[in-house]
């Protein structure tokens, strides 16, 4: 199981602040969407500058022009990007043709998916690397949490690696075992406390 910290920042230097506290704990930094809205790829240039050799995964959410977003996202500095599961099955086969030929990984989210079984079989039929499990802040807002749907996810997969992130707290620590992801997606519960490197420790332990 991989780490992943979700850096949903409002500055490029507040991510690469978290980056050195948080770089002894954590396999994959997230440029997270609201990072790209606020200051676009360049931003993300900026933090492969600074970090040459951290794994770093650009949520650009796509959703359109699969082929050249997802090519722009590796352009400037990504190893891996995201493409959302609502997205029509030709955008989805061009994100993946284009990621694996440029030897980098996607990840589909996702996010606002209705019937997730069906589409979770469909994913994995088109070769992504990651599928991931995404209660966004809006559902996390009513209380949602992703656990239940992961596993559905899960279920429904048999070669995609699986991810899972929304909301989720240290205090959901049995229910990350029991769910075992490929990838942990942590926002918030590391980014958003006193100590992050503390808070990225005490997950990196929960992975084992
Ligand atoms: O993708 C995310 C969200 O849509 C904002 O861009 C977050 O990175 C994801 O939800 C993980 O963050 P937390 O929910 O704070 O753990």
């Amino acid at each position: 199981m991989k780490l992943q910290l979700a850096i949903d920042l409002e500055d490029v230097q507040g991510a690469i602040d978290l980056i050195n506290k948080t770089k002894d704990s954590i396999d994959i930094f997230e440029y997270g969407t609201p990072l790209v809205i606020n200051f676009g790829l360049e931003g993300l240039q900026k933090i492969r500058t600074e970090f040459p050799d951290i794994t770093l995964l650009a949520d650009l959410k796509i959703m359109d022009v699969a082929s050249y977003e997802v090519n722009q996202a590796f352009k400037y500095g990504a190893d891996i990007t995201t493409i959302l599961g609502v997205a029509e099955d030709q955008s989805i086969k061009d994100a993946v043709k284009a990621a694996h030929e440029a030897g980098k990984e996607l990840l589909v989210d996702m996010i606002g998916v209705q019937d997730v079984a069906k589409r979770a079989r469909e994913i994995d039929a088109f070769g992504a690397d990651y599928i991931g499990t995404h209660t966004g802040y809006d559902l996390q807002a009513l209380g949602q949490d992703p656990f239940a749907t992961f596993s559905i996810i899960k279920e429904n997969v048999s070669k995609t690696k699986t991810a899972i992130a929304g909301g989720i707290k240290l205090e959901a620590a049995d229910e990350i075992k029991q769910a075992n992801p490929d990838l942990l997606i942590i926002g918030g519960a590391i980014s958003t406390v006193d100590d992050p490197a503390a808070a990225a420790a005490a997950f990196k332990q929960i992975l084992g």
